[in-house]
């Protein structure tokens, strides 16, 4: 014992140790507990997770849907928490009561259901509609490879089409403002429908014509208006035009000393009635040429082009023109690598069009003065319908497997650049929003048409489900014109005062403001200036990933030349086709975003010119 220690220092230590030891051990033997306890708790929840998760797959079995059933769970999971925000498709975006104003072209996607040859090969869907926008959702892993995860990606179009969506309620938001526009102002209209092959273009395109074909010959007896109808329908195929109505008889396209372009040969068709219009329609049809692809057994490789004449009866002059274009399928490089030269080559050139007409709609939509027309047969043929004048709807068609969601991304992401252009330049052009805008707010199909067309719906009016009521539609419409003018006026004042705030800002001493006219000039100058430049900011951001992309499909496409140069003598042949596009392809997004750099360029002297002027207007 330590002499230095006193007794009862000693005995209170011992006091402390009895009593510390057992209460640490006993601390120490609860956490054990505690960590068997919360163990045990992760089996269970473990258990009952695999429990649910073998219970979920043999729903999913059961219901015809085997995929990946941890990514079938977060989709699901995801659309629920979207679901409390979003609306589907239901609400009325089209007709009398629409606010929608989507200018002269209306950019629109559909999903179609999955297809039992997916649901086989036990892909899931992986895409989401909540109208306006869609959803395309990537299964991806962690670098673990085994932790499971999703990737959303986003897009928002004028109308987002559900699998649900009926092809009435397409026709109605997407396809009715054309006719309209072509039956009462003798316009020219165009409706496109674009997507992967397989992806439902054809399936939509022809339930179009069907509704068109009865709503254009009663709208055409409601207003009274005598012309006589002609139906012209051709295929664009290996770069020749083939007449569907005349035993697919070959065509020649001609451009004449004014520019205006010629399908000499071409025939067109009267048809006198809707039984008239679909019986021609569905021979078209049946000509068509299609061919296996890897992702659809009768896959239609040609451009499909139904062109609808209203003619004077008395003349045969234009009254107006409504073309319908069932776009051949997109493929991707890497799709067409089982294919022989021909169909590469087939593949090739149905690209390169597709490329040029999103270039062309683009055009169109700026409403710039120059539309690249003739960077493909496709655009050389369809000049007119590029006019300022005319209007246009694009249907992008999308398929819901994620086995697609590459495909469905690029498809959506080409309908996305139409929109994206459009939206710009109608912002754009804001202040100078008039009377033609308003034709596209106010107006809409009588309100007979609506219920026509409604009747043909799945819909049942009375469900409160539905929330569209034709009695406050007609309220709506007539309520119309009003509510016009007072948006009209309060934009328009809401204008004025953002360009005084503007203003104010700008000027620097009192005794030299320039005249308002010369400041607003200027003001205007800039304001253009920094629209167009972050528009070529855009396009050569959107140009730099086309190039991204198509820099790894060509170092995959040298690849597999070098693998098949051991093969086939047919590489270096396949192999020049591929490239033939990707140059093509590379030359038209250089030559956008030239296009734009010029303007940019143009736009940059212009207002050089003002700040010269204005700084000689404060020095004077
Ligand atoms: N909305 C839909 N509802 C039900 N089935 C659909 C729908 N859309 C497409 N399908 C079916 O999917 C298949 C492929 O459709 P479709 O032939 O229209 O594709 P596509 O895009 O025209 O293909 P391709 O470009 O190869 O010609 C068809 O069997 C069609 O019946």
């Amino acid at each position: 014992m330590n002499p230095n220690v006193s007794s009862s220092s000693t005995n209170n230590r011992r006091k402390t140790i009895s009593v510390s030891g057992p209460a640490k051990y006993d601390q120490t033997r609860k956490r054990i507990e505690r960590m068997e306890e919360e163990r045990n708790e992760r089996r269970r929840e473990t258990e009952q997770k695999k429990a649910a998760r073998k219970v979920e797959q043999a729903k999913l079995l059961a219901a015809g849907n085997p995929g990946d059933v941890d990514f079938i769970g977060m989709v699901q999971e995801w659309r629920d928490e979207q679901a409390k925000m979003h609306n589907n498709h239901k609400q009325p975006h089209y007709g009398p009561g629409s606010t929608d104003n989507h200018g002269n072209i209306i950019v629109a996607v559909r999903k179609r259901p999955m297809s039992n040859k997916e649901i086989q090969k036990k892909d899931h869907d992986s895409i989401s509609c909540f109208h306006p926008k869609i959803w395309v959702h990537s299964a991806k892993f962690k670098v673990d490879g085994i932790t499971k995860y999703l990737t959303h990606t986003g897009f928002q179009f004028d109308h987002a089409f559900g699998e649900d969506s009926t092809t009435d309620e397409i026709y109605m938001a997407t396809t009715m403002p054309l006719l309209d526009h072509v039956v009462s102002t003798q316009g020219r209209a165009t409706c496109f429908c674009y997507g992967m092959t397989g992806s439902g273009k054809t399936y939509t395109m022809s339930a179009i014509q069907q509704i068109l074909a009865h709503d254009l010959y009663e709208e055409l007896k409601e207003q009274g208006i005598q012309v006589e109808v002609t139906l012209a329908f051709f295929e664009l195929y290996g770069g020749f035009v083939q007449d569907l109505l005349h035993d697919r008889k070959r065509c020649k396209l001609l451009e004449d000393g004014k520019g205006e372009v010629n399908i000499t040969g071409l025939q067109e068709v009267p048809a006198r009635s809707a039984e008239d219009f679909l019986r021609i329609v569905s021979a078209g049809h049946s000509q068509r040429t299609t061919h296996t692809t890897e992702a659809n057994d009768s896959s239609s490789r040609s451009h499909a082009i139904c062109q609808v004449f209203l003619r004077d009866p008395s003349n045969g002059d234009l009254k107006g023109k409504l073309t319908l274009v069932d776009l051949a399928g997109s493929e991707r490089g890497s799709d067409t690598k089982s294919h022989n030269s021909l169909r590469r080559a087939e593949s090739a050139e149905i690209n390169t069009s597709l490329l040029s007409l999103k270039e062309c709609i683009r055009a169109l939509g700026q409403k710039n003065t120059h539309v690249p027309y003739r960077g493909s047969k496709l655009t050389l043929i369809l000049k007119d319908c590029f006019s300022p004048d005319s209007k246009t709807t694009m249907i992008a068609t999308v398929s819901p497997g994620a086995s697609a969601t590459d495909h469905s991304l690029n498809t959506l992401r080409y309908a996305d650049r139409i929109k994206e252009q459009r939206i710009s330049s109608s912002s754009n052009k804001r202040s100078t929003r008039g009377p033609a805008s308003r034709t596209c707010t106010s107006s809409g199909p009588s309100r007979q048409r609506i219920s026509r067309i409604l009747s043909a719906l799945k819909w049942n009016p009375n469900s409160s489900e539905n929330q569209f009521d034709i009695q406050k539609a007609t309220r709506v419409e007539e309520d119309a014109d009003e509510k016009y003018i007072a948006e009209s006026v309060s934009t328009l004042s809401g204008e004025i005062s953002d360009l005084d705030d503007d203003e104010g800002t700008e000027r620097p001493i009192k005794e030299t403001k320039p005249t308002e006219r010369e400041e607003s000039e200027a003001l205007r100058a800039a304001r253009e200036l920094f629209d167009v430049e972050e528009e070529l900011r855009d396009e050569h951001f959107a140009c730099l990933q086309d190039m991204a992309e198509m820099l790894q499909e060509e170092f995959k496409m040298i690849q597999d030349m070098e693998a098949m140069a051991q093969a086939s003598d047919d590489a270096m042949d396949n192999y020049a086709i591929k490239l033939a596009e990707y140059l093509d392809r590379k030359e038209l997004l250089i030559r956008s975003v030239q296009a734009k750099f010029d303007i940019v360029k143009h736009h940059r002297e212009m207002n050089q010119s003002f700040t010269r002027d204005m700084e000689a207007f404060v020095q004077t």
